[in-house]
């Protein structure tokens, strides 16, 4: 970008208020030239210092694609330098553990010190309009002629590299106090790898493309290799997690399914469930990264394991769904789908083409769309707001209370699990309803912080609660404490006139600082059984009785005043609490066992399917966007069925679609969004899949556990 001095003058001024530091470097390239660097909040910006009077070559790289920033003094490791930021040769690692590096840039002299920044800013790629992130690196030297001694001069670098890292990773800036800006470091992560992944590439992928950012982020780890199928999850279930930050999965799905479900079988679930995870896609299909990737607005069809390492470097902590499954003999958790139908035997038939990636998908898809078949069966769920059914037969039109299902943490004391929904026919007219609550919840920063949250949640599928976080505290305490002011609910669903009114304080955006603390979504033991003592269920309208379900007890409780032009609305509420004695047990009010009906509020359809998917994030894989409004978090399942009576040329047309989301308007797709549901599979032909993982075709139901899980993704 060229700028004359006029120009040059009103951009500085116009970045005036926002300037942080400012200073004439070094710029290492070709050659060695003077150049006029400015930092701001939003990038760094320099220019050649010359005595032309025409203009200025300014560039810029914006704080948002830096990934860290190292000082550097090359005198004391002159021998050992090299161009690039070094990182992955196998004598750097020692039992996966990854040993501290320093970047020793070229062509500089014994004395020489200053800083490097390490960007990954978009760029497009020749001949395609798609756009890739792109390594830079830029050396800064601090001269030898502007600050006399080294210490001086090595101070100066450090400052701002400092204050380059604080910005890079979101942290405050104390203008006024630029000298006591100095990052915590990075926590450290345990990545587990798993050689058996898709082609098997994973450890050289980690390698070649994961280290070296890693490296440059300064973040330290240890890698382990798994050995076998349910190494992980025995890892996850038995190690101490106060000794990580967090641990990242280089993998596909299925190790992932692990590390979860080993995290679940944990006495201390409660809290363990809140250990952030990271995800790098190693696999075939990478359905979580590819959410996770596109939750943060960066690509997931080109250069996927750089935009999810650039992603993990520069997470936050963001909670996450997850669905809580019953099959006849077991309890699992799930954090992507359940699949039945052809999308199943899709899956699970293709991977013996598991050596093609993701490739394996299109060529099981050609597959059983040629040998095409129907399953039949039954698919119940409760959905959260009215549904329509598609099937044509007139009868069909269900009215469903809307609702919404929250797991919140009342009090450092008590863990509470809520679920609210307002009746649809109380006549209410407007759609705007402000709730007063206010709440502690459990240690999640981790560092004392104190957060005021300021919700407005619009609902229908988007739980996009526009938040606004003030964080304020200088950290030190033990337990944090997050108090939603306010939350206003507005147009709740464009499609019902229903009213709702939901409990939005599940799901908090937890932004906290990597390497801060290790753990960040942990909570101290003594709150850890907490959840599992006293969980309570609110249901507004709820059934007058209800029998104990999976360990909770019914126990009715007070009214709520809702306020909707100037009526007054009382909602009743039902409070469950979780019998003691089964302390361990994950609540799942909404469900009844799988040997009994369904609830009657639910909606039931019989029938012959080709498919029903439970999706609760948006991509089953890079090319498939099964639901494209879903968000790592939104407190929904999103159920897709199909029924028989598609034809080949439609269903294939419509598998095309996928890869945009297309299909969920396609007249032969029933969407519906719901906090439970059950498929009753009534033939032994097929699949089941959770998460990419196979079940026989028995019944199975899950329901929503909204925001319980902590990923590091950027929100
Ligand atoms: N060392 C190992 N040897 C054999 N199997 C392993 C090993 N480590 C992990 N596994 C198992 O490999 C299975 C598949 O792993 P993963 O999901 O990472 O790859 P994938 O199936 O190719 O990816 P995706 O699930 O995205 O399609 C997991 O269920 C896991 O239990």
């Amino acid at each position: 970008m060229a700028w004359s001095h006029g120009s040059l003058a009103l951009k500085m001024a116009a970045i005036r208020d926002d300037l942080i530091l400012e200073g004439e470097f070094e710029l290492l390239a070709k050659k060695k030239l003077t150049h006029r660097v400015t930092l701001t909040r939003s990038g760094l910006f320099f220019h050649l210092v010359s005595n032309s009077s025409t203009t200025y070559q300014e560039k810029c790289v914006k704080i948002s694609d830096i990934i860290g920033c190292h000082g550097f003094e090359q005198c004391l490791n002159v021998n050992k330098s090299t161009s690039s930021a070094h990182h992955g040769s196998s004598s750097e690692y020692k039992n996966g553990e990854a040993k501290p590096f320093r970047y020793i840039p070229q062509n500089t002299d014994a004395s020489a010190c200053g800083f490097v920044v390490f960007a990954y800013p978009f760029k497009k790629k020749l001949f395609s309009n798609k756009k890739v992130r792109t390594k830079q690196v830029l050396v800064f030297e601090v001269p030898t002629d502007s600050v006399e001694l080294l210490d001086k001069r090595k101070t100066v670098a450090e400052t701002w590299r400092n204050i380059i890292n604080c910005l890079s990773r979101g942290l405050p800036v104390n203008v006024n106090d630029i000298a006591s800006c100095v990052p915590p470091p990075r926590g450290r992560m345990l990545l587990l790898i798993n050689p058996h992944s898709g082609p098997g590439k994973a450890y050289t992928i980690f390698k070649n493309e994961i280290a070296p950012l890693l490296f440059e982020a300064s973040i330290p780890y240890k890698t382990i290799v798994t050995e076998y199928a349910g190494h992980a999850g025995e890892l996850m279930k038995t190690i101490n997690l106060a000794e990580w930050y967090g641990v990242v999965i280089v993998s596909g799905d299925g190790l992932l399914f692990e590390t979860i479900n080993g995290i679940m079988q944990r006495d201390d679930w409660a809290t363990s469930v809140k250990f952030p995870i990271g995800c790098l896609p190693a696999g075939s299909g990478n359905a979580l990264s590819c959410s996770i990737n596109y939750a943060a607005g960066e690509p997931v069809d080109s250069f996927l394991v750089l935009h999810a390492t650039f992603v993990l470097v520069k997470h936050r902590v963001v909670p996450m769904d997850l669905v809580v499954i019953h099959i006849p003999d077991r309890t699992l958790f799930s954090f992507l789908s359940v699949t039945w139908g052809i999308v199943a035997d899709i899956d699970f038939e293709s991977e013996k083409y598991r050596t093609l990636g993701e490739a394996r998908f299109t060529v099981g898809a050609i597959k059983r769309i040629i040998g095409l078949r129907s399953y039949k069966g039954r698919v119940s769920f409760l959905p959260v707001a009215e549904y329509m059914a598609k099937d044509g037969t007139g009868s069909s039109k269900v009215l469903a209370k809307v609702r919404r299902l929250s797991l919140d943490s009342r009090s450092s004391s008590k863990g509470t699990f809520n679920s609210e929904d307002s009746n649809s026919s109380l006549g209410c007219n407007s759609k705007i309803f402000v709730a007063q609550s206010e709440r502690q919840l459990d240690s999640v920063g981790g560092a004392g912080d104190s957060f005021v949250k300021t919700g407005v949640v619009t609902t229908g599928g988007d739980d996009s609660c526009d938040l606004h976080e003030d964080s304020s505290g200088s950290g030190g305490g033990d337990a944090g404490q997050i108090r939603k002011e306010s939350c206003e609910i507005k147009d709740i669903n464009t499609t019902s006139q229903d009213t709702q009114l939901f409990d939005s304080t599940s799901s908090p955006e937890l932004d906290v600082p990597p390497g801060s603390i290790n753990n960040p979504g942990l909570v101290d033991s003594e709150n850890t059984t907490n959840l599992q003592q006293d969980v309570h269920l609110k249901e507004h309208n709820a059934q007058a009785s209800r029998s104990p379900v999976n360990g909770c007890s019914v126990q009715h409780h007070s009214s709520m005043t809702i306020i909707s032009d100037a009526k007054e609305i009382s909602v009743e509420q039902e409070t469950y609490h979780v019998n003691k004695a089964k302390s361990t047990a994950v609540p799942t009010p909404l469900l009844h066992p799988l040997d009994q009906d369904v609830p009657s509020n639910w909606v039931t359809l019989d029938g012959n399917f080709i498919l029903a998917i439970a999706v609760y994030q948006t991509h089953l894989g890079s090319e498939m966007l099964a639901a494209p409004d879903a968000h790592l978090s939104d407190g929904l399942i999103h159920l897709m069925m199909i029924r028989e009576g598609i034809s080949r040329n439609a269903l294939m047309n419509l598998f095309l679609t996928f890869d945009q989301g297309r299909h969920i308007y396609s007249p032969y797709v029933e969407a519906v969004k719901v906090l439970a549901f059950r498929i009753e599979p009534a033939t032994k032909n097929g699949n089941i899949m959770v998460d990419g993982e196979r079940f026989d075709p028995t019944p199975i139901q899950g329901q929503i556990l909204p925001g319980v899980a902590r990923v590091m993704a950027i929100k």
